[in-house]
């Protein structure tokens, strides 16, 4: 029993001559956000595509949902929601009409649901800040608002894998944060989400685990601070009480640099727990006490920049 969500190895994906994805591998655990990052035309698309059974991988195999999305993809299509980029809101019916309808060609959840239709659809639009709107055309709607409804679309059917394809963009930061609190929300019960996003910070505050797509290739995976730590930039960062502290910290701790003035010392670092702990005990070694110590990580634009040359702003105009 496995309990990956998801399991891709060795994925090759060509169209003609062009080679878009390379062998590439990543696991996606239950119930966690993973974040698939790349340049425009990394092949992050293509990627979503053969996890969601749209289209056919040339090479490795992949498993969602314990499935073979090749062999038994019937199986997977009913495990999984995907929302984004086919804007299933029908724009001619109000937003409950659009539930009602998803309700009913969802067979399975009747089944299995213990409250009635009319009351899942009230529920959704409670939870995604709809019922004002409910019953107004969609078309009426604006981008925040259809996106929460094609959401709220996804989860009639409970699905326990959601494909978020840039679930933010465009939005004003007070939907953008709703979202976010969907996600979690979702997560804390179990869901597992695969979010494709534009937004680096927002890849850095929902996903437990990201991997950076680049020339076909899975160039960096990991946690969001373990990306930034791979990066230089990363140093500690001390603060002494007098001069003669620092003459003597920076005299044990080589590869520094001091700042007079403001009496700090900073080391480049990894800033893993044994580095940190160690720097910490060289100071003690040497009986010096600094009054104040912090870590400085890059933020993930500057790891995107550095492992596919290609600057943030890049991605974001498309
Ligand atoms: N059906 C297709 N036929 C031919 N080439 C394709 C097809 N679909 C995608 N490609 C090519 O594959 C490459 C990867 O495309 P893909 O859409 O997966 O990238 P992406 O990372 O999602 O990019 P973006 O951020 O711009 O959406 C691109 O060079 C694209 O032109």
């Amino acid at each position: 029993m496995t309990t990956s969500a998801i399991a891709v190895t060795g994925l090759r994906k060509t169209f003609g001559d062009k080679t878009v994805l390379d062998g590439i591998d990543f696991e996606v655990p239950a119930g966690t956000v993973f974040s698939l990052l790349g340049p425009n035309g990394a092949g992050k698309t293509t990627t979503v595509n053969v996890l969601t059974t749209l289209t056919k991988a040339d090479g490795g195999t992949v498993r969602v949902a314990g499935h073979d999305v090749a062999a038994e993809a019937k199986a997977v299509r009913s495990a999984i929601g995907v929302t984004g980029q086919f804007a299933a809101v029908d724009e001619l019916l109000t937003g409950r009409e659009n539930l009602q309808l998803m309700v009913d060609l969802t067979p399975a959840r009747s089944k299995t649901s213990r409250i009635g239709d009319q009351q899942i659809v009230d529920n959704l639009l409670e939870r995604f800040d709809l019922v004002e709107a409910a019953d107004k055309n969609t078309a009426t709607y604006s981008g925040g608002m259809r996106r929460k409804l094609d959401l709220a679309m996804t989860l009639v059917g409970d699905p326990r894998i959601i494909f978020l394809d840039e679930p933010t963009t465009g939005l004003d930061p007070r939907s953008r944060r709703t979202m976010w609190t969907i996600v979690r929300e979702l997560v804390a019960d179990g869901v597992t989400i695969f979010l494709t996003t534009q937004y680096l910070d927002e890849a850095d505050e929902l996903a437990d685990r990201i991997a950076v797509l680049n020339n076909g290739q899975l160039v960096a995976q990991g946690t969001p601070d373990e990306l930034k730590r791979q990066i230089p930039g990363t140093h500690v960062r001390f603060r002494f009480g007098t001069a003669e502290e620092l003459d003597a910290a920076a005299a044990i701790l080589p590869g520094s640099t001091r700042d007079d003035d403001a009496l700090t010392l900073r080391v480049p670092s990894d800033a893993g727990t044994k580095s940190v702990r160690a720097l910490l005990d060289r100071l003690d070694a040497a009986g010096l006490d600094a009054d104040e110590f912090s870590v400085h990580t890059p933020d993930l634009d500057d790891v995107f920049l550095a492992l596919t040359g290609h600057d943030t702003a890049e991605v974001v105009a498309k």
